[in-house]
């Protein structure tokens, strides 16, 4: 993170009236965005569509752009080139209503640390006009028992959520999330997931950032790979890179050692199987490529191109 961005110090500004909302189903638009350090291009022509109400995953390596592009969408960095609007708007120029119907979830806030959780949560629901009911908001991320702790005893995990609570109390149309769950444990990442499920049924729409391929495709509808500041693909989890019609791995203990067939036709292959064995296949798996695997070798093709 960090560079020319401004968004570390961003105070939510009072009184917000939600008129003149746009009305067309989308979202995010980015055209050709380009955004260069020096001689350095971190976004090099990038395009971007992002429909109300979708959950949409950035995924890439680090150093790929997703931070620029995201802080470029929040309106809390400069861009180079390009044509960008969110919400109807173009964050270059923001305004405080476009602020108030923006959420982001920061990668750490670090700040109000001598405030208790109850405290901090509801000092920030007067900045909105709508804001969620702070005693509801801090149940949803699982911070009751920590409402009157101070927020700077809190662990990693905690903080996070308290992060979490604050870019969504002022309910947000648009929820940034740039690597939320880093730092989670599992249980604490499944009700997080819960969390941002039930924001997503109330229509809010998320870009989300992550370096976990199981979060994106628990969450996103779709996912967008970014590589060397371009897009490489834009698609659903289950069919980025081809991954529906990928060939299916078939395993199984044969009399002498673990055999495997790469195969189109997996249910043909285990029914030859069955039939040889009479029965049951000892040690049998069939699996497709996982996300990860898909991302991988897309991303490992990208470095034999440059
Ligand atoms: N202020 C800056 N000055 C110079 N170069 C920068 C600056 N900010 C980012 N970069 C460079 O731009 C490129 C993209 O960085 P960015 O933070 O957008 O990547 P990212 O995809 O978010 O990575 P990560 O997954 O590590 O968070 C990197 O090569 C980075 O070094």
């Amino acid at each position: 993170m960090a560079g020319d961005s401004t968004r570390g110090a961003y105070r939510p500004t009072r009184a917000f009236v939600h008129s003149g909302r746009m009305t067309d189903d989308v979202a995010i638009r980015v055209r050709g965005l380009q955004k260069t350090y020096g001689d350095h291009v971190a976004v090099g022509g990038l395009d971007l569509d992002v429909a109300r109400g979708e959950c949409f995953a950035l995924l890439g390596p680090n150093g790929a752009g997703k931070t620029t592009t995201v802080e470029i969408l929040e309106g809390y960095r400069p861009r180079s080139a390009g044509e960008v609007t969110v919400l109807g708007l173009d964050p270059r120029r923001p305004t405080r209503d476009w602020r108030a119907r923006v959420g982001i979830v920061l990668q750490s806030t670090g700040e109000f640390e001598a405030l208790t959780v109850r405290e901090v949560i509801n000092h920030f629901a007067l900045y909105y006009p709508a804001p969620r009911d702070p005693a509801e908001l801090i149940e949803a991320v699982g911070l009751a028992e920590k409402a009157t702790a101070r927020a700077g005893t809190l662990s990693g995990g905690q903080r996070r959520r308290l992060d979490v609570a604050l870019g969504v109390i002022g309910r947000p149309e648009l929820l940034f999330l740039d690597e939320p769950t880093t730092g989670f444990d599992p249980e604490a990442r499944q009700e997080f997931w819960d969390l941002i499920r039930q924001l997503s049924a109330e229509g809010t729409t998320i870009l989300l950032t992550t370096h976990y391929l199981y979060e994106a495709e628990a969450l996103a509808n779709r996912v967008g790979v970014i590589n060397n500041g371009r897009m490489i693909e834009v698609a659903t989890p289950a069919t980025l890179g081809g991954r529906a019609t990928a060939a299916t791995v078939v395993s199984w203990d044969a009399r002498d050692g673990r055999q495997s067939v790469s195969t189109d036709t997996p249910t043909a292959q285990v029914s030859k199987l069955s039939a040889e064995f009479g029965g049951e296949v000892p040690g049998l798996t069939v699996a497709r490529p996982t996300l990860e695997d898909i991302y991988l070798s897309m991303i490992n093709a990208g470095k034999g191109e440059q």
